[in-house]
């Protein structure tokens, strides 16, 4: 239209920094971050990212460099999630359970400049950077983060090779820093790698426009109000927490950092600092319902967890529930800034039975306020399944809140956005409401005797039994089948059932086709944010070889 234009009036490249900025005043008192006995105010918080800031650039960090951390949730974490774009850098928060090894290869693919490590974990980083040292001369600083709090309860924490270390670091840079705004919104603000669950991690850019978008919806879906009381159980190297460091800092919120999860300090810090909010996988869920009597506190007011990252099994979501939580279920991949979809709740569901709310909630909804469409589409015709509950398509995404692409890896980029939409590797069905739910990752899916099984839905048949805590299900090959059910179980401390005992439950529920014909009692493997690592049972169910030969082919 002619007239108008675009100009430094009406135009800001959208960036979460304003989040911090604008709640340095409206905010500038209230506490910020509690970590133990630390305590900062927003106003700061803004000073300490920009002094952070500015001491990265006095480091030569410069717009687009990676600046790497391997910390727990702590406030230096926190503080990384804007310190580093100030400083026009690119945050990359690795899992601080990789070993020397897997961090070597993620600090080669990324080529950080900078490293800032726990004093945890400062081995694991030095063993990394010893690896690095065989190929490249291109190695990261490390700036040490001592943990003023963890020296005050554990004792003897020091830095023998004097290493820079974080509070020095920032007693460097200047409060008065002039904060390096992105010159365009879509420039990365981060770089996150994906679990590794289903293959190696892949390099995900989030920009500051989709983080800015993310922040927000997430803000949003979980019905977050002015300075919420936000409890730190899911971790900011996951997804940048879900972008809640942004969101929570929308709000002029106040973070709780802990340094580990456990029943007892989830209870004991929801008592003592009335936290509102709070996120966390289903096995973080599943820690807080089968918590013991003595690390439990009664929850009388409105706690609001946010569920996501794994399929939350009905029962889980029920107790949650029956304790006192108001849980909102959300889905999404690194790929998609974490949480994309909300199953979002209607009020005349309230009036259902509690099971059969429980069963509503564990489906995965409809794209957040952020996203502009999700869809349920068959891959060879990329037209939409339709919402009959029953017909299985792949999962694809569309809009704001998908990653810019993978890191240095324009092949698997291209791959991912094939026909205009994201493709998430998730199979789903539609229901008629247009709520999607899903039935299995296309990697995990059972297909016996040529019927498609999903291991969500025989797992959460499973998880029904009264002694069950877990159960993940792979296929086992076989000769006759292709496949069959294989359920790894473990069993809550205290009780006891047999593999006989869980096929029969199953039988009892499900089509016999659906139900394991192998129950092995064990730990589940996991990744650091919680998810099972079914490569390693498959590998397990392979070793054991086909039933078939063994007995007759009979479901
Ligand atoms: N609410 C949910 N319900 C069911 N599954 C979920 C939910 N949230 C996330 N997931 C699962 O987690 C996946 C995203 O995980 P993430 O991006 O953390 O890494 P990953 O996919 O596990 O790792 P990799 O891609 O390296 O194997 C989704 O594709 C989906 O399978």
């Amino acid at each position: 239209m002619d007239g108008l234009v675009r100009c430094s009036a009406n135009y800001v490249p959208l960036s979460p920094i304003s989040f911090l900025e604008r709640s340095a005043m409206v905010y500038r008192d209230r506490c910020s971050i509690v970590y133990g006995s630390v305590r900062y105010t927003w106003r700061e918080t803004l000073e300490r990212c920009k002094r952070l800031a500015s001491a990265l650039t006095q480091l030569g960090i410069s717009y687009g460099d990676v600046v790497a951390a391997l910390l727990p949730n702590i406030p230096a974490l926190y503080e990384l999630h804007f310190g580093v774009p100030m400083s026009g850098a690119v945050l990359l928060t690795l899992n601080i359970r990789h070993d020397s090894t897997m961090l070597s290869v993620l600090l080669r693919h990324s080529e950080a400049k900078v490293i800032f490590v726990d004093f945890q974990f400062l081995d694991i980083a030095l063993g990394a950077i010893k690896i690095l040292s065989k190929t490249s001369t291109k190695l990261p600083s490390i700036i040490l983060v001592l943990d003023q709090q963890s020296m005050h309860v554990g004792g003897a924490v020091s830095n023998p090779s004097n290493y820079l270390e974080y509070e020095c670091l920032l007693a460097k840079g200047k409060s008065d820093f002039e904060v390096r705004r992105p010159k365009d919104e879509w420039d990365p603000i981060s770089l996150n790698y994906t679990s590794g669950t289903t293959s190696s991690p892949k390099g995900v850019v989030y920009s500051h426009r989709g983080a800015y978008l993310n922040s927000l919806a997430v803000v949003l879906l979980s019905d977050m109000g002015s300075t919420p009381v936000y409890l730190w159980t899911v971790p900011m190297f996951h997804c940048n927490g879900w972008c809640f460091p942004w969101g929570v800092a929308a709000q002029g919120g106040t973070s709780i950092c802990l340094r580990a999860v456990s029943a007892k300090d989830i209870f004991d810090n929801i008592a003592k600092y009335k936290v509102t909010h709070m996120g966390g996988a289903p096995t973080v869920l599943n820690i807080i319902i089968n918590a013991p009597p003595s690390d439990r506190k009664p929850i009388t007011w409105k706690v609001a967890v946010m569920t996501g990252g794994a399929p939350p099994p009905s029962q889980v979501l029920f107790k949650m529930e029956e304790l006192g939580f108001a849980v909102t279920h959300a889905y999404g991949l690194t790929e998609t800034y974490g949480p994309a979809t909300v199953c979002a709740w209607k009020p005349e569901w309230d009036l259902l039975p509690a099971d059969t709310r429980a069963n509503i909630k564990a489906r995965q909804g409809l794209n957040h306020l952020g996203l502009e469409e999700i869809d349920v589409k068959d891959v060879i015709t990329m037209k939409s399944v339709p919402p009959d509950a029953k017909t299985v398509g792949e999962v694809m995404f569309r809009g704001n809140t998908v990653m810019n692409g993978y890191w240095k890896d324009p092949k698997a980029t291209k791959e991912a956005f094939k026909g205009g939409w994201y493709r998430s590797g998730d199979l789903a069905v539609k229901h008629a409401d247009g709520y999607i739910e899903l039935k299995d990752r296309s990697k995990d899916i059972i297909i016996s005797g040529g019927e498609n099984i999903s291991t969500i839905e025989v797992e959460s048949v499973i998880f029904r039994h009264p002694a069950v805590l877990e159960a993940a299900v792979v296929g086992r090959p076989d000769v006759h089948w292709g496949e069959t059910p294989c359920a790894f179980v473990t069993l809550k401390s205290g009780h006891s059932t047999t593999s006989e005992e869980i096929i029969k439950f199953c039988r009892d529920r499900l089509t016999h086709y659906m139900a394991p014909r192998t129950v092995v009692f064990e730990d589940l493997p996991k990744t650091s944010t919680g998810k099972t690592q079914k490569f390693i049972l498959r590998e397990k169910a392979k070793a054991m070889g086909s039933l078939s030969n063994k007995t007759a082919s009979k479901l």
